[in-house]
């Protein structure tokens, strides 16, 4: 399948030239903005999405469900409108990058009448999808997978899905189980899905797909842990409401860490279906200040950033701006319990490794984290390796090391396509 990646964009990183301010508008959470899309297109019922992120990951999910025969309407950025028709084949879906989509929609697929295909971009080979596979195959669904079993993969959908119970190992990827559950309410029987293995990550991302799918009126059960039970019956259309996305702000709040200034994030609602506190509280360790108001979120840097020891398995896509946060700290760091993010957009752990050393920090690669000794900064050119949050390591980096320069910023189009603009407005703020 041809994918279409925008071309390398190599950028030098602007430097700080003292503390940064300001309030930063971001659009919503990838994350949400997936389940919404996923959520509507299997309703009942049309659905509007406000505020949703416009990015390649969410518009990519959409040409997804359009090519199964929903109606999704994006032309008004604020505002898309979500018609559920009935799902069919043959369909081609391109994921590029997308944990999401290669997660979230073979589950929707299992239910179109027709096949399905789904590959994406080269390094979307590499991710892990076997253990969804089995589970699907163990629910009735036909599917073909690559000898390795991931993409390219076909889904021979038969217009339902048994469903019933299934075990699972997701300790690859939370998103194996919110793929499952999401589409679960369709499932003929439902689903009783049991999870076996090392613990799941991102907890709270399943915790979101869980309050999503109640808000769209299915019936779920979580209180045994590892066991996640979704009752069979429609989903409603409704009006969601996308919150700004926390994770792609991360690297705006580590830019007021970094130079002891204050970045406020617009538009954080009092009540919030992503971790603001175990955010808050990771960063209160590296030294920062975080309060909330009518104003939004705000992140203040103390003039102090502290090395850490610290399991960020909760909050494991934070972790390439954390280490980097890390490597211009006061004193080491151990940030430990992320096996799983080898398996993102590249290998995180090994990339952060080479990178943050060629940047003067000595690190250590254990099989589940990094020991981060921060050196003798110095400038170099960092390889993002296709992965946005690579770039926005990078990017913190260069704040305060002058000459930092990426190789391509162009892949912060994943998640946030303004990501240079903004970045460069808000330390044109210094
Ligand atoms: O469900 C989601 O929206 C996500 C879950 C997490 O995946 P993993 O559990 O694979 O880390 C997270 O890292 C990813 O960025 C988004
Ligand atoms: C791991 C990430 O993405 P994906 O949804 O593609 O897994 C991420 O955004 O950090």
């Amino acid at each position: 399948m041809a994918t279409v990646t925008a071309e390398a964009r190599p950028w030098l990183a602007p430097t700080a030239s003292g503390p940064v301010g300001g309030v930063v508008r971001l659009p919503g959470s990838k994350s949400m903005t997936a389940r919404a899309l996923v959520l509507s297109a299997l309703a009942g019922e049309p659905s509007v999405i406000e505020r949703p992120l416009r990015a390649r990951d969410t518009e990519l999910m959409a040409a997804g469900l359009r090519a199964l025969g929903v109606g999704v309407d994006t032309s008004v950025d604020e505002r898309w409108v979500v018609e559920p028709g009935p799902l069919r084949g043959p369909a081609r879906v391109d994921v590029g990058l997308a944990g999401t989509i290669m997660r979230f929609l073979p589950p929707a697929a299992a239910l179109a009448e027709g096949t399905v295909e789904f590959d994406g971009d080269p390094q979307a080979r590499n991710r892990p999808l076997r253990p969804i596979v089995e589970a699907l195959r163990a629910l009735g669904v036909s599917i073909d997978a690559s000898p390795a079993g991931g993409l390219p993969l076909t889904v021979r959908g038969a217009g339902l899905v048994e469903g019933g119970e299934a075990v699972i190992d997701a300790s690859a990827s939370s998103q194996f189980v919110s793929g499952l559950l999401l589409s679960a309410p369709r499932f003929t029987k439902g689903l009783r899905l049991r999870h076996e293995g090392p613990p799941v990550p991102s907890a709270p991302h399943l915790r979101m797909t869980t309050h999503m799918l109640r808000a769209a009126g299915a019936a779920v059960d979580e209180s045994v842990p590892d066991v996640w039970t979704v009752e069979p019956g429609a989903l409603r259309g409704r009006t969601w409401v996308i919150e700004p996305d926390l994770s792609g702000a991360a690297p705006f709040f580590a830019a007021a860490m970094v130079t002891g200034g204050s970045v406020t994030l617009a538009g954080w609602p009092a009540e919030s279906w992503q971790p603001a506190a175990a955010v808050a509280e990771l960063l209160t360790a590296l030294g920062a200040e975080v309060t909330q108001s009518a104003e939004g979120l705000t992140v203040r840097g103390t003039g102090s950033l502290r090395g850490i020891t610290a399991d960020l398995s909760e909050v494991s896509e934070l972790t390439p701006v954390v280490a980097a946060l890390a490597a211009l700290a006061d004193g080491p760091s151990e940030l430990r319990g992320v096996a799983h993010i080898r398996g993102h957009e590249t290998d995180r752990i090994a990339a952060l490794a080479t990178e943050l050393g060629k940047a003067g920090a000595e690190v250590t690669e254990f099989p589940d984290g990094l020991r981060i000794v921060p050196g003798a900064p110095r400038a170099a050119s960092f390889e993002t390796y296709a992965d946005h949050r690579m770039a926005h390591a990078a990017a913190v980096i260069g704040l305060a090391v002058p000459g930092t320069a990426l190789t391509d910023v162009a892949c912060t189009s994943k998640t946030l396509p303004e990501f240079p603009e903004l970045w460069a407005g808000l330390v044109a703020r210094s």
